[in-house]
């Protein structure tokens, strides 16, 4: 090896251990509590300004400071963490996305902190390294520390403890762990980790609150590369980019190659982290986060006109404190994107900062004429083909979000708003002095103020309109529950595409109309960091309200410009740590509503026979399956004259309101829908059973039997009475249907057909595959093998939301109602987006489920029955020919199943084909015209209910 190649070699491995050390802090925090360290930059800082203050400013030995900042400051702040943030947080059940926020709120306080305690500029007298300068003695230190770390947890006591708690916290509780004295030793140690890594990185980079933070997150690539799980692989990603990126200086290619590589070469760790983020599909085990965004927050009375007097308050004012205003509305538009990508739309996105930057820049490079192929522009016109150009940048967040969620879109966005700061606002041309006029006319500051509050107006109302009418009711709920607003037919995709490009164009303008205001586009005011806080601001106020974004961009400024520098970012840091503690706080209400949502099945209201069968069905898991299927018979048989009509349900808290009465008050007396129910006769409507073999499913087609007569819906048309103009709705096959997860088959060449005006139902013990089935069926899960078709269709490869515009509608077996919009709204929004669009469908599905006395009231109130005829009346509203519903009664009382079964019967009757996955066999036995029996991935029997839960009683006696 050359000497040269040996030195870069060990430079790079001298820069690679550091950057070791932070992936081993991120990986074993995480895997300790599940918490993806956002704040551990900061913690790095923190250590680092300590260990100057003790040594710098108190004249310490290094020895003393150095033992004060990494034995007991490092390990107390992650103690401190756990102990009064994240502890709470993980007490509360909170939503994973809430500790995210709190962990960019640690981030935030702890940067506002040092600018306060510190002062914002940079130091260069921090003290040197405390190991050995030798790029070998700091490997050596590295490899032992993962190496210890790996042997704790491999071959220790505590580390089986740890993987227990990692697994699945709450059962390693049960099982007599100390979850939190586990949670406790993973914070200290990645808290030390932190400090290890400030105080050696201090020396040779700038120390000051933004740039070391950032510059230790950029390394969170190794984490991410390494699925915050693998130390090893952490350990040989970061000494693997240290060394490339110091090889990489020896390259000197020609031309415009040679910047590039300097970019890359000086940000490779950027670079990993943009392609780990963005193309490894997962990250971590605890990927799924759910919701990100908070309920919405009341505007108090006569806020508005608060608003309005305070944001014209500085058209008084002069000199320096008019000079200040002047970033507030620019401020507050940038501020307006988050809440529509954040606040409504539910999506996470750390990278605002770099749209807002890109608009500046490009306003800037426009109006100077320097923008490759336009000419030069008056700068009101720059500033809106900016916009114009940033706009579809937005899918570079955008994109990412269709797949990921939570930590890993927090990841991605954060990587893009890295990657284009130092790729984009970090060159040449936009540092090097890029200067940006007023608008002709607007030049002085009080003029300029005018132009942005019209500028601010505008961004208002192009807000509100994605906050309003179908597309804020869709973004809301896709907010509120991504895979039942897919379900609902909201096309989820494109409509996080139009978020996050809405969301770009109004950081634009807002960046465009900063860079006005300071007359120069200054890349450190759209630094990834700025991102942070605005995120973490915009979280804290309100993330779903345009006064909230107002008041934050008020506050940040004002408390900036007031007193020093900090003071906001420290105010915001620590009410985003106390998030989710506030009682009856915006988080509250969603965790309390995420909590009402979670409902298992219910075994009390069974008969003795239900029962039975159901211990049954649960046995047979174990079985081979084939022993119940050959003494099983199946028959068609022709679907029900249907006399049921829906009736009177159970209303919220004891009151009774009926469907009837509801009908009442709009329809003429004498209305066939008006007419009281007939008593059920269903045993006269079924033919003796037939044998067939089970695996034709039920049978084949049924016979064309009579849907209800045409002048008589009995769902009052809610369930979308399918006329004979219309002709019977198609039937939904599924054939040799193949579905797997990871390797596990848990469907294993299904066939199954759902009629039209027929009941299917599907039963078996758990872990059958029922779900999986189900799944396939709706769009939300994607068949191995085999095949789906709609009629003539085929329908396999279409996403839920396609399926549910065709015709197939579905509910949850765990409640998907949107709780942060009204019981109207959430029924209006199926209107809307299913397979017709009309409102008047949803109006008669309110009226048929009894949902017309609480029509106003927050899902988010509602007890659980009450929530399942939200959902039926939302998939109704569509007015869909295939209902799917997954374990309807699960959570009802006895007299709410009761109406339940009514309006199932009077559904089908009306000619809806409906398949029902349920564990309450009475109900299938009353109810069913078929039922397939599933185990081990198989449908094992299938037949009329009688015949197939008989057989099944008779076979395994006592039953
Ligand atoms: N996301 C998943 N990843 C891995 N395995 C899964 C997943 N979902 C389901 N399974 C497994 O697939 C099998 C079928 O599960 P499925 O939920 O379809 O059964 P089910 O009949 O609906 O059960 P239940 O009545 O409890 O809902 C089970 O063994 C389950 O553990």
């Amino acid at each position: 090896m050359s000497s040269l190649t040996y030195d870069l070699t060990l430079a790079g491995l001298s820069v690679g251990s550091a950057a070791a050390l932070t992936g081993i802090g991120l990986v074993v925090t995480y895997r300790a509590t599940g918490v993806l360290n956002f704040a551990h930059g900061a913690i790095a800082m923190v250590c680092a300004y300590m260990l100057r203050q003790c040594v710098v400013e108190w004249g310490w030995p290094l020895w003393a400071g150095a033992a004060l900042t990494l034995l007991v400051l490092a390990p107390a702040i992650g103690m401190v963490l756990e102990r009064f943030v994240f502890r709470p947080l993980s007490v509360l059940g909170s939503d994973p996305a809430q500790t995210l926020v709190a962990s960019i709120g640690v981030f935030v306080l702890l940067v506002g902190g040092a600018a306060l305690l510190w002062g914002q500029g940079a130091r260069d007298d921090a003290p040197e390294v405390l190991m050995s300068a030798d790029p070998w003695g700091q490997l050596a230190v590295v490899l032992v520390l993962a190496a210890a770390v790996g042997a704790v947890v491999r071959w220790t006591r505590f580390g089986r403890e740890l993987r227990a708690v990692v697994d699945d916290r709450q059962l390693a509780v049960l099982g007599g762990i100390d979850a939190d004295r586990v949670a406790t030793a993973g914070w200290a140690f990645g808290s030390f980790t932190a400090g290890l890594t400030g105080v050696l990185l201090a020396p040779y980079v700038r120390l000051d609150p933004y740039g070391l933070p950032l510059l230790v997150m950029e390394v969170v690539a190794v984490a991410v590369a390494a699925r915050i799980r693998s130390l090893p692989v952490a350990v040989l990603v970061a000494l693997g980019i240290g060394v490339a990126q110091s090889q990489l200086t020896r390259l000197h290619p020609s031309g415009w190659r040679e910047p590039l590589l300097q970019a890359v070469g000086a940000n490779l760790f950027v670079v990993a982290l943009l392609v780990a983020a963005l193309t490894l599909p997962r990250v971590g085990t605890r990927d799924a986060l759910p919701r990100t965004a908070t309920a919405r927050v009341p505007t108090p009375q006569g806020a508005w006109i608060v608003a309005v007097v305070l944001f014209l308050l500085p058209l008084g004012f002069a000199g320096s404190d008019l000079h200040t205003s002047v970033q507030v509305p620019a401020l507050a538009v940038v501020l307006l994107s988050l809440v529509v990508v954040t606040g409504r739309g539910g999506q996470i996105s750390l990278g605002q900062a770099a749209y807002a930057g890109l608009g500046a820049l490009f306003t800037a490079l426009l109006a100077a004429g320097r923008f490759p192929g336009l000419p030069r522009l008056p700068e009101l016109a720059a500033l809106a083909v900016a916009v114009l150009l940033v706009a579809p940048l937005g899918l570079l967040t955008g994109w990412p979000a269709i797949t990921r969620r939570g930590l890993a879109l927090a990841l991605a966005t954060f990587a893009v708003g890295v990657g284009v700061s130092r790729f984009v606002f970090a060159q040449p041309y936009a540092t090097a002095g890029l200067s940006l006029g007023r608008p002709a006319g607007f030049e002085g500051d009080r003029a300029y103020y005018v132009l942005e509050l019209a500028l601010l107006a505008t961004a208002l109302l192009a807000t509100w309109s994605l906050r309003r009418g179908r597309t804020g009711r869709a973004l809301a709920a896709m907010r509120d529950h991504e895979a039942g607003a897919a379900a609902t037919g909201v096309p989820v995709p494109s409509l996080k595409l139009l978020a996050f490009v809405s969301g770009a164009a109004l950081a634009a303008l807002g960046g465009g109309m900063l860079g006005m205001g300071l007359r120069a586009f200054d890349p450190a005011a759209f630094d990834p960091v700025r991102g942070l806080l605005w995120f973490a601001a915009i979280m804290v106020l309100g993330a779903d309200s345009t006064l909230g974004a107002l008041a934050a961009a008020a506050l940040l400024v004002g408390l900036d410009a007031g007193t020093r520098g900090g003071v906001a970012a420290a105010l915001i840091g620590l009410l985003a740590v106390l998030i989710g503690r506030f009682p009856g706080g915006p988080y509250e209400a969603l965790r309390t509503a995420a909590t009402r949502l979670r409902v298992r099945p219910s075994s009390a209201r069974l008969s003795d026979r239900g029962r039975a069968v159901r211990g049954l069905l649960r046995e047979q898991r174990k079985l081979p399956g084939t022993a119940a299927q050959n003494d099983l018979t199946a028959a068609s048989e022709p679907p029900r004259a249907g006399s049921e009509r829906a009736s009177e349900w159970p209303g919220p808290n004891g009151v009774r309101a009926s469907a009837r009465r509801g009908a009442d008050s709009t329809r003429a007396p004498g209305d066939p829908a008006t007419k009281p129910a007939p008593p059920p006769d269903r045993a006269a409507a079924k033919p003796p059973p037939a044998v067939s073999r089970p695996a034709a499913a039920d049978g084949g087609s049924p016979p064309p039997g009579p849907p209800a007569p045409d002048h008589e819906s009995r769902t009052g048309g809610a369930g979308g009475k399918h006329r004979p103009a219309e002709g019977r709705g198609p039937t939904l096959r599924a054939r040799a249907l193949h579905a797997t997860y990871a390797g596990f088959k848990a469907l294993n060449g299904v066939d199954l057909d759902v009629h039209p005006a027929r009941i299917t139902a599907v039963v078996g013990p758990n872990g059958a595959g029922k779900s999986t089935l189900f799944h396939c069926l709706a769009g939300t899960l994607r068949p191995a093998q085999g095949h789906i078709h709609y009629g003539d269709r085929d329908i396999t490869p279409l996403p839920a939301h396609t399926r549910t515009r065709l015709g197939i509608a579905r509910t949850f077996q765990q409640l998907s109602v949107f709780p942060t919009l009204t019981v109207a709204e959430n029924v209006h929004v199926g209107a809307e987006q299913g397979r017709t669009r009309n409102p008047e469908a949803a109006e008669q599905a309110l009226r048929l489920l009894g949902l017309d006395a609480v029509r106003t009231a927050p899902a988010a109130d509602l007890p659980t029955g009450t929530l399942r005829r939200v959902e039926l009346a939302r998939a109704l509203a569509g007015q869909p020919r295939v209902l799917l519903l997954d374990e309807p009664a699960a959570g009802l009382d006895t007299a709410e199943v009761a109406a339940l079964s009514r309006v199932l019967k009077a559904l089908a009757a009306d000619g809806t084909a409906l398949l029902v996955v349920e564990h309450d066999l009475d109900l299938v036995a009353d109810l069913a015209d078929v039922v397939h029996v599933m185990s081990a991935g198989r449908v094992i029997a299938s037949g009329p209910p009688a015949h197939v839960l008989d057989a099944l009683g008779a076979q395994e006696t006592p039953v």
